[in-house]
């Protein structure tokens, strides 16, 4: 059930809005003739403009949207936003032009009203944290699903609506993509809908114009500090996403330090959760049993009411983020008795999670898991739950991104040799980086932690896999780390073809395995 081509989802039937009232509501400095015009979307892309769109030109790290102008008119834009500096450029087109200070920050409101996005009747839940989000996201899908309700989800896998998919680009889309997308879902009279919210959303406006119903957090780890100075302002980042401009209330996570503070220095109403018996909080979680197939875990509410259900998911963390999802469903007015019962009805969450500690294997041979992780604490706890259910060793392979944050590979590698008996390391979207020095970093992390560990680095991902499978056997597990749902291998600004999911498949059947 993963995504079809990666093209956004945008209204069937948009209702045009005149331009001239665009340029009211927003007092911009209108140079050209605007008169008789009319908007039917809105692009911040000259590659995916479709007529009638406003063409949104912002600078970029590696040019100035603007310089599109031209091309986004042959596509059918009727006009262009942008700022001073990208005027006279977008002029030339022949379009007429509106200016505004700052075209990023307009675009969410912008987007908004000519998607009409207030007139949507869903209740938005936003997802935050650096762990879990996408795992939240479809968690809410899935029970909203159960109780009937017509749901969506945007997350990093996939645009959602009901049985329609589309594959991502970005963890959370730019306000161009997110207003249509909702808009879409108007039309399709969704009821709720699960949005990831990444800190770089927060911090370049994709998620303005919206007033989340319910916002969660999961917790913070060490993740895109190559983004952020440190994790005060990564932290900083996701705390906006719990201020009245942003969302209605919160159910914040308070396992972690980082969880507390957002709860005290939050400016919404906010109920929290935890799953650390230590830890005072309104909701609790209690894993009662965890197998490699499924996770049954109990949830204790603030007014003494409880369920007890299960996910078909690996590890703790899944029943934290399933406790989470409940909880905020419950805070948004779904009746927690309800939930129980249709859980109950269909013998625990029915989710699927695409590419995240996904079991390709079969009944024979090793268990083989495809996984998401990329950041040191999504090692740790995968690690750990497999460890739990595995009887015979752990083979784990995993590379990292290359342009991506760097000060996370020794924490990579070295988690990887404490946590697996055999380490395979190899490439993982190098990028433009050399991925030779991407592996010897991370073999640098393995071998300061465990200097006699058994560790192979082996560049190419298909024969990595091969290599760790060859290792493993009966109850035995194989955990392949970083590629999850994904279907490309990006090296060198070429994303070439590559599903680790269907080669772990075709691995398996090569051992005769399936
Ligand atoms: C660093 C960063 O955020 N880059 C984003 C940025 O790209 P850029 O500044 O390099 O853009 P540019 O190439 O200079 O182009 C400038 C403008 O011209 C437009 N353009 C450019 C070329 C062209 O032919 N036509 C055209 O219209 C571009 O759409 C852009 O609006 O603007 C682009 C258009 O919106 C984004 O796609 C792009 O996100 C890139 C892909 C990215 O990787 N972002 C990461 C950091 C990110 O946001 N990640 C989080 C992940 C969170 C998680 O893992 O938890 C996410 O939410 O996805
Ligand atoms: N609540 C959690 N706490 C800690 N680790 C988690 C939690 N949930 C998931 N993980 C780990 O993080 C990995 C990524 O999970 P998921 O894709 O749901 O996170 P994400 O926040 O959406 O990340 P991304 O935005 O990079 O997709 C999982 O495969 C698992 O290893």
């Amino acid at each position: 059930m993963t995504g079809s081509a990666p093209s956004a989802l945008r209204p069937l039937h948009p209702v045009p809005r005149a331009l001239s009232g665009l340029v009211d509501e927003f007092e911009l400095d209108a140079r050209g003739d605007i008169d008789g015009i009319e908007l039917t979307g809105v692009s911040l892309s000259s590659a995916t403009v479709q007529p009638g769109d406003l063409y949104v030109g912002v600078p970029g790290r590696n040019a100035h949207g603007a310089r599109f102008s031209a091309i986004a008119r042959e596509a059918g834009a009727v006009a262009v936003l942008t700022d001073e500096a990208g005027a006279a450029e977008a002029a030339a087109s022949g379009l007429p032009v509106l200016v505004t200070p700052d075209a990023r920050a307009a675009l969410g409101a912008v987007a908004g009203w000519i998607h009409r996005t207030e007139d949507n009747p869903a209740t938005l839940f936003a997802v935050t944290g650096t762990n879990g989000k996408t795992s939240v996201v479809y968690l809410l899908f899935a029970v909203l699903s159960q109780l009937g309700i017509e749901a969506g989800l945007t997350s990093t896998a996939e645009r959602r609506i009901g049985d329609l998919a589309v594959t991502s680009s970005l963890t959370t889309p730019e306000a161009t993509e997110l207003h249509a997308l909702l808009a879409r879902m108007r039309e399709a009279e969704v009821r709720a809908v699960g949005i990831e919210v990444s800190a770089q959303a927060l911090s370049r406006h994709r998620v303005d114009g919206l007033v989340f119903d319910v916002a969660g957090f999961t917790n913070l780890s060490h993740d895109h500090l190559d983004d952020y100075a440190d994790f005060e302002e990564y932290f900083s980042a996701k705390l906006e996403l719990f201020q009245p401009d942003r969302s209605r209330r919160g159910v914040v996570t308070v396992d972690s330090d980082w969880g507390r503070r957002i709860a005290d220095s939050s400016r919404i109403p906010v109920t929290t959760i935890t799953s650390d018996p230590a830890i005072e909080a309104d909701w609790r979680v209690t894993v009662t049993s965890e197998t490699a197939e499924s996770t049954e875990f109990r949830l204790e509410g603030p007014d003494g009411r409880s369920l007890t259900t299960s996910v078909p998911l690996l590890g703790w963390y899944m029943a934290a983020n399933a406790a989470l999802a409940i909880a905020m469903l419950v805070e948004s007015g779904y009746d927690l008795d309800a939930i129980a019962h249709a859980l109950e009805r269909d013998g625990g969450i029915l989710a699927y999670i695409p590419g995240r500690a996904e079991r390709i294997s079969g009944e024979r041979g090793p268990v083989v898991y495809i996984d998401y992780g990329h950041s040191p604490d999504a090692f740790l706890n995968t690690l750990a739950a497999i460890r739990k259910t595995t009887e015979g060793k752990v083979v784990m392979v995993f590379g990292a991104d290359g342009d991506r944050d760097t000060t996370k590979r020794h924490d990579m590698g070295a988690i990887a040799a404490r946590g697996a008996d055999v380490v395979v390391i190899t490439d993982f979207h190098p990028r433009f980086e050399d991925p030779a020095a991407i592996r010897a970093a991370l073999l640098a992390g393995a071998r300061d932690a465990v200097p006699d560990g058994e560790f192979l680095e082996i560049a190419d991902p298909r024969s990595a896999f091969r290599a760790a499978l060859a290792l493993a056997g009966d109850g035995d597990a194989v955990l392949y780390a970083g590629p999850g749902h994904e279907d490309y291998h990006e090296v060198a600004g070429v994303k070439e073809p590559y599903s680790a999911r269907d080669d772990a498949r075709l691995a398996l059947q090569e051992a005769g395995w399936l």
